[in-house]
């Protein structure tokens, strides 16, 4: 069996005269939390958005779970078991914190527009069942608490993890997240460390993260690709990686002294 969840070959995108993503080849095992680092504008989150379509690649091809998903439309890939979260967070500040993890369920309801009007009774038990999924996701992200408050009250650092619990209602199989400890503070981060290895162990779920904080990089991912300039530069086991003169050269060296993770 092929172990591989994503598998990402050659793929390129350009904006103008500028190559944001160069011949990118990438492969995500089931079951593992793999990390996509690289100085800013390295084109991490144009990856993101070729894969997850929300842009268009030039050449190349991804692969999501046996499927040819290259240039497919955003939805459709999320149907087909691939959620993300943004580097500029996207909720409904108006609605609840618990609307805005039911508005990940969104098109998963069966019956329809009438059986909705007429309030039928297969439709209210889907949205019971609905309301009780949003609200063990809310738990395990640890935000039960503030399971009623307007998403728009809520601090940084638990907006980032209420956008972790909206993409984890499709049930995904693999979750791409963009820079999930951004604006978190220290405990923050740590308690982020612990939900990703949960998400992987507990839920058999595969991730695949952007993210800046080397600490929280090293804590959580069994692998690295580096990007600088468009290109891969580095991919391997974080160890490996992080020694690498390279990576050093254009990323880690300034922000990660050896022995800080
Ligand atoms: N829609 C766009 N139009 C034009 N240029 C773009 C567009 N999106 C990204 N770029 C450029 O492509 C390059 C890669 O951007 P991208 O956001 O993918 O980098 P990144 O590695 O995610 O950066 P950061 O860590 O700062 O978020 C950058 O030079 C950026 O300015």
């Amino acid at each position: 069996m092929n172990r591989a969840l994503l598998s990402v070959s050659g793929l390129g995108c350009s904006f103008g005269g500028l190559r944001a993503v160069d011949d990118l080849t990438l492969e995500v095992r089931r079951g593992q939390v793999a990390g996509l680092i690289g100085p800013n504008g390295a084109g991490k989150t144009t990856c993101f958005d070729l894969i997850s379509g929300r842009g268009r690649p030039d050449c190349g091809r991804a692969v999501f779970d046996g499927v040819d998903i290259t240039g497919q439309k955003a939805h459709r890939i999320n149907r087909l078991g691939l959620a993300r979260t943004f580097q500029n967070i996207r909720l409904f500040d108006e609605l609840s914190v618990r609307e805005n993890v039911l508005v990940g369920f969104h098109g998963r309801l069966r019956g329809g527009f009438f059986s909705a009007m007429l309030r039928l009774p297969g439709y209210a038990r889907q949205e019971r069942a609905m309301e009780r999924r949003a609200d063990e996701l809310l738990a395990l992200v640890g935000l039960a608490a503030q399971r009623d408050e307007r998403a728009g009250t809520m601090a940084y650092g638990q907006r980032r993890l209420l956008e972790m619990a909206r993409a984890l209602a499709t049930d995904p199989k693999l979750l791409l997240l963009d820079e999930p400890a951004a604006g978190m503070n220290h405990g923050e981060t740590a308690a982020l460390s612990v939900l990703i290895g949960r998400l992987r162990d507990k839920m058999n779920l595969t991730i695949l993260l952007i993210e800046h904080d080397m600490r929280l990089v090293m804590n959580v991912c069994d692998t690295l690709t580096v990007l600088d300039h468009g290109k891969v530069i580095a991919q391997g086991a974080p160890d490996e990686v992080r020694a690498d003169p390279r990576v050093i050269e254009a990323y880690l060296g300034p922000e990660l002294e050896l022995g800080d993770a």
